[in-house]
């Protein structure tokens, strides 16, 4: 069968989707989680969706470069949706068996294959697996008043893979150690500080500075810019088997009581009680 590059203006990839918006205009595709009334975490279906997004993205020849953002102003995304989970994984169609029940590891490879840069326009928080998405990215943006951090170990969660891996090639092992066991929320110029965000402007001004910067890339040569992606994801490819590993033990720790309590703390709006787990 023939392989034509998609040309769509993404309107026929928009009509089939739900929790994600999808434009492409000048060059650069913009995917925007739309979900702003859990924080933009994300479901089975939202996963799903971004990985379609990502691969017409890919598939584009006319695409140089991808924005990734959420909807509104209180988020780029909260990660995992917290009331969208079962006893054992997150419910839904996206996830395979023996899996966490949304397939985000394809979505992580998915940003790292796609030989074009992403940039994370970060206008909120970005939280847990939210956190994990923006350090994944090429590059990062933040609104001034975007607040990062991540939150597994009060939730009964972790993502062990890149989400600690890669994050200590970029901020350092002793910050990527205090950033999660401590779980505390840093602001986007303390985040600029520590080399985990690229830029931050005013909320006001996130979206342009994020075009602006994708300009810059488009106008550059593509297979300069492919081939430079792939030479900095070779150094870390190895974290992606760590991954693997990481989400097959996810997936039996969701359906541990210790994980439950995380999960129904959060969800029960009262304070998490992991003592008995230490008996
Ligand atoms: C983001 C908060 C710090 C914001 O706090 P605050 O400003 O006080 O607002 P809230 O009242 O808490 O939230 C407003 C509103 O949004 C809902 N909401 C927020 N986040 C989520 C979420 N993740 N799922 C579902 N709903 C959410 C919240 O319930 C409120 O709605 P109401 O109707 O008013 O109740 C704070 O909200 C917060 O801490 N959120 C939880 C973030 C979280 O725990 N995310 C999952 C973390 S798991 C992790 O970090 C490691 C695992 C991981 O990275 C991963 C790997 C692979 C797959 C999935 C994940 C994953 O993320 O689970």
């Amino acid at each position: 069968m023939e392989h034509t590059n998609t040309k769509s203006n993404g309107e026929e990839i928009n009509n089939q989707l739900t929790d994600v918006l999808y434009e492409k205009n000048n060059g650069i595709a913009k995917i925007t989680i739309n979900r702003p009334e859990v924080y933009n975490a994300f479901r089975a279906r939202t996963v799903s969706e971004l990985i379609v997004c990502f691969r017409d993205a890919w598939d584009d020849n006319s695409i140089g470069a991808v924005i990734l953002t959420g909807a509104g102003e209180k988020a780029f995304c909260t990660g995992g949706d917290q009331k969208n989970k079962g006893d054992d994984g997150y419910d839904g169609s996206g996830g395979l068996n023996g899996g966490i029940g949304l397939e985000i590891e394809a979505l992580h490879r998915t940003i790292r294959a796609i030989p074009k840069p992403v940039i994370a326009a970060v206008n909120g928080y970005a939280i847990g697996g939210g956190h994990v998405l923006h350090v994944i990215c090429d590059l990062t943006i933040a609104a001034e008043s975007a607040l990062f951090g991540q939150s597994g170990p009060k939730v009964g969660s972790y993502d062990a893979g890149l989400g600690t891996a890669y994050l200590a090639r970029v901020v350092g092992e002793k910050k990527a150690r205090e950033i999660w066991y401590l779980c505390e929320k840093y602001t986007a110029q303390e985040a600029k500080e520590m080399g985990l965000v690229n830029k931050v402007v005013p909320q006001e001004e996130l979206m342009a500075a994020s075009e602006e910067m994708a300009a810059k890339i488009v106008e550059k040569s593509p297979t300069a810019i492919k081939m430079l992606k792939y030479s900095f994801n070779a150094d870390s490819a190895n974290i992606e088997g760590i991954s693997q590993i990481a989400m097959a033990s996810l997936a039996m720790f969701y359906k541990t009581d210790e994980s439950a309590e995380g999960m129904n703390a959060f969800l029960e709006k009262r304070p998490v009680d992991f003592k008995k787990f230490r008996e």
